[in-house]
């Protein structure tokens, strides 16, 4: 997977030199580029935006810097693979199964932007050539979305094959929000490592039994306890197919 991330502070995007995501660019699973967003300004002071039109606070991106850096990334004639990737407050959520369906893409290119957004001419004209996605990571306004960019990145990433060792694989992740595994549509519950008593406080013996089938139940009990209390919502949202009777004694 190729991934282009175009943004006015380049340096933001330094963690993605980091550890997994690191690991997978240096191992040529990930292809990630940054580009600085003022390469495509052409004016004395690089200027990247503009007071917003019908007056307000702050001030807007201008569309033509986006539209040149977008056309040089995604030649006319190269957008088969490619997705547009814009984060903002106003976008749908981005959840594990946006990132499932993102990790599918061969090229993806994230608009990250500061201000008060981009101009709506630039989303318009991108959305004739590839496809769009405006997506949340949260109901609150950062300053910019170069950090909403690490989270889906991050969260795509790991999903390639070859990116997590065997020892991580992501066919486990935290079932709230996985929609594959065992107890897709749960949260995770509690996880446990050795020592087996610690601070006077002792692993459930369930886990120590070896009794990999008690063990599994008692981890679904848990993590349908944990969901209940935690996200009310995913209970209603879980398919009842998925829920066995001894679930529905709960
Ligand atoms: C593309 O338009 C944007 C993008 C961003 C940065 O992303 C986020 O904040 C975000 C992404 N997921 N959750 C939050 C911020 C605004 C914005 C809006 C109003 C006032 N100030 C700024 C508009």
């Amino acid at each position: 997977m190729r991934i282009d991330v175009v943004t006015i502070f380049p340096e933001y995007l330094a963690p993605l030199d980091v550890s997994l995501i690191g690991k997978a660019a240096t191992a040529g699973i990930l292809d990630i580029h940054v580009h600085e967003l003022r390469t495509w300004t052409h004016d004395r002071h690089n200027t990247v935006d503009d007071s917003p039109c019908g007056g307000g606070p702050g001030m807007v991106m201008k569309p033509e810097p986006w539209w040149e850096a977008l056309t040089a990334l995604v030649p006319p004639g190269s957008e088969d693979g490619a997705r547009l990737i814009v984060p903002t407050p106003s976008g749908r959520p981005f959840t594990q199964r946006v990132a499932e369906d993102l990790a599918t893409a061969s090229h993806l290119v994230f608009a990250p932007a500061r201000y008060e957004g981009i101009d709506r001419r630039f989303i318009e004209a991108a959305a004739e050539r590839m496809p769009v996605e405006e997506l949340s990571i949260g109901d609150y306004v950062l300053a910019g979305g170069e950090v909403a960019v690490l989270v889906m990145v991050e969260a795509v990433g790991r999903l390639l094959p070859g990116v997590l060792g065997n020892a991580e694989s992501a066919k486990d992740d935290s079932f709230g929000h996985s929609s594959q595994g065992g107890m897709a549509g749960l949260l995770e519950g509690p996880v446990y490592t050795k020592p087996a008593n610690w601070d006077g406080r002792e692993v459930p013996p369930v886990l120590l039994s070896g009794n990999h089938a008690v063990i599994a139940r008692w981890r679904r009990d848990e993590a349908l306890r944990r969901t209940a209390q935690t996200r009310p919502d995913l209970i209603e949202a879980l398919d009842p197919a998925a829920l066995d009777k001894k679930d529905r004694a709960q």
